[in-house]
């Protein structure tokens, strides 16, 4: 499979009365590769579920699922893991998802950061806000001379976020991103169909630049 493309994550607000499922389906079949289920509601019972049914969709769809913040929920499921700064061990994240897991780590603007999570175990890194987001307005931000030096550095595949949309990515991807990851750019469509459409066009990206 290959190493660069979309990576949309869930956003519960956006995909709340029965759009998670409908909405995700669209994105992978406008070619999303990486999905990440985000949710900070802290109801661990939905949690579970509505992780198992985006397992199970991506099984069928051959997309990575990756769940963020929460390494027991990876590990019941078998999938990958996105761990920010405050969000645990990747170390402790390595040794229980195996060698083949997907384990990414928040770099925000920092190449040290990135050095200290690929030797903790994360299998790729995450830089950004890049623009601004209205998802998570206050993130640290990161700009395209540092994603220019991570990729000189890093030979792992790297994420960029924040604020993405089809009108601001080239500089992203020319500047050696291998994913884009997007919530309210892809999620903030109005319907189903809408948000393939934006998937595709963001898949259609990857084929101009690179
Ligand atoms: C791909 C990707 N990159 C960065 C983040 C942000 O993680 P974190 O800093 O832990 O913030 P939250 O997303 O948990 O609010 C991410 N989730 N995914
Ligand atoms: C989780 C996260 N981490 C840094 S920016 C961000 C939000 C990305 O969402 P959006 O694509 O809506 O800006
Ligand atoms: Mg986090």
């Amino acid at each position: 499979m290959s190493q660069r493309g979309l990576y949309a994550i869930t956003d519960s607000t956006l995909l709340a009365d029965g759009k998670l499922l409908p909405y995700v389906e669209a994105a992978i079949s406008g070619g999303a590769r990486w999905l990440q289920y985000r949710d900070k509601s802290g109801d661990a019972v939905k949690r579970l579920e509505e992780a198992g049914q985006l397992a199970a969709l991506c099984r069928k769809h051959g997309c990575e699922l990756i769940i963020n913040d929460d390494l027991a929920l990876a590990a019941e499921l078998g999938v990958g893991l996105h761990l920010g700064q405050e969000d645990g061990s990747l170390r402790e994240a390595r040794q229980q998802l195996g060698p083949d897991a997907l384990i990414g780590a928040t770099c925000h603007a920092s190449l040290q950061l990135a050095e200290q999570a690929l030797e903790d175990g994360a299998g790729h890194i995450a830089f950004g806000r890049f623009f601004t987001s209205q998802t998570k307005p206050g993130g640290p931000s990161a700009d395209v001379p540092l994603l220019r030096a991570a990729r000189a550095r890093f030979s792992v595949p790297i994420v960029a976020i924040g604020g993405i949309t089809l009108d601001n990515a080239a500089p992203l991807l020319d500047a050696g991103a291998d994913y884009l990851a997007v919530i309210n750019g892809l999620f903030g469509e109005k319907s189903a169909e809408d948000v393939r459409h934006r998937a595709l066009a963001f898949s259609q990206f990857f084929t101009c630049h690179g």
